[in-house]
């Protein structure tokens, strides 16, 4: 794999994820996601997985850069579905996939976080889901799984300002299990995933797919909409302006188009 490497070290697999400038998610490193499930998925030495960001940030969404390079509604709803359906992976993974988020976790870098088990975070982390700043939505099930964790007024607030929110609010609210001081964070989240890796595997793979069952039953209906409607939006102007004034480094002017 090119951008995402991985030791173990007593039970537990901690996978880093290694884009610079900033962990932006290519199609290439979603797809390094999924053989990374590949890879441990029969590793019985392997009981749970810890993802975190090299450089200063967890990551800062899908590749804007590479949106640029796609044009059709068709291809980006596809773009999404498929990203949705490595994440789900993750939800639904058998051994317990947690993030370490230190710097930001934004957009499609806040999606995968949050389709992992656990969240733990730096008090001083970014947190968002700020797609709607470049005329986008979220499309890695980010409308779906978001409300799930800090309610559906909160989300609004989140999806409709694009404002990310802390690392101690994000604890606040549910969308991370706590929040550590920055030199803390690894260390802490090791200590919790080492004692994960106790228990019997068994007991955890069931426990995992009980936690299916607490998905609203219109979740995957929900998604379905999001990669639909992610095409649509894309193709407007608003996208287009969205996208060029983010490479820019200017704010966007939306026209309603
Ligand atoms: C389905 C999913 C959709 C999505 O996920 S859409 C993407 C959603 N994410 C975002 O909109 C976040 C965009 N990025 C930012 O807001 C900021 O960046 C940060 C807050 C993460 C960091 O800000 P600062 O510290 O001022 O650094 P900097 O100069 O803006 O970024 C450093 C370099 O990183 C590149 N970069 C940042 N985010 C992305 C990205 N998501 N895709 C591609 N490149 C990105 C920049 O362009 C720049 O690069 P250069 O040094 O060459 O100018």
């Amino acid at each position: 794999m090119e951008f995402i490497s991985w030791k173990k070290e007593d039970g537990v697999a901690v996978a880093t994820i290694n884009r610079p400038p900033a962990n932006a998610l290519s199609r290439s490193l979603i797809l390094e996601v999924d053989e990374l499930l590949n890879q441990v998925e029969n590793d019985e030495e392997v009981r749970v997985i810890v993802l975190h960001g090299e450089g200063r940030f967890f990551s800062a969404g899908a590749d804007i850069k590479e949106f640029t390079q796609v044009s059709s509604g068709e291809e980006f709803s596809k773009l999404s579905a498929s990203g949705q359906e490595v994440f789900e992976r993750v939800e639904t993974f058998h051994k317990p996939v947690i993030a370490a988020i230190h710097g930001a976790a934004l957009g499609g870098g806040l999606e995968l976080a949050m389709s992992c088990h656990m969240r733990f975070v730096t008090e001083n982390a970014k947190l968002g889901l700020p797609e709607l700043q470049l005329g986008l939505i979220p499309g890695f099930a980010g409308t779906q799984r978001l409300p799930r964790y800090v309610g559906t007024a909160k989300a609004a607030e989140m999806l409709l300002t694009s404002d990310p929110i802390s690392g101690t609010e994000a604890a606040q609210y549910g969308l991370a299990n706590r929040a550590y001081a920055e030199e803390d964070l690894l260390s802490e989240t090791l200590t919790i995933a080492r004692k994960i890796a106790k228990k019997s595997p068994v007991s955890v793979k069931a426990a995992i797919e009980m936690l299916q069952y607490a998905k609203p039953a219109s979740y995957h209906e929900g998604v379905n909409a999001e990669a639909q409607s992610f095409g649509t939006v894309f193709v407007s102007e608003d996208a287009k302006e969205g996208i060029q004034a983010f490479l820019e480094k200017r704010e966007a002017q939306f026209k309603g188009k």
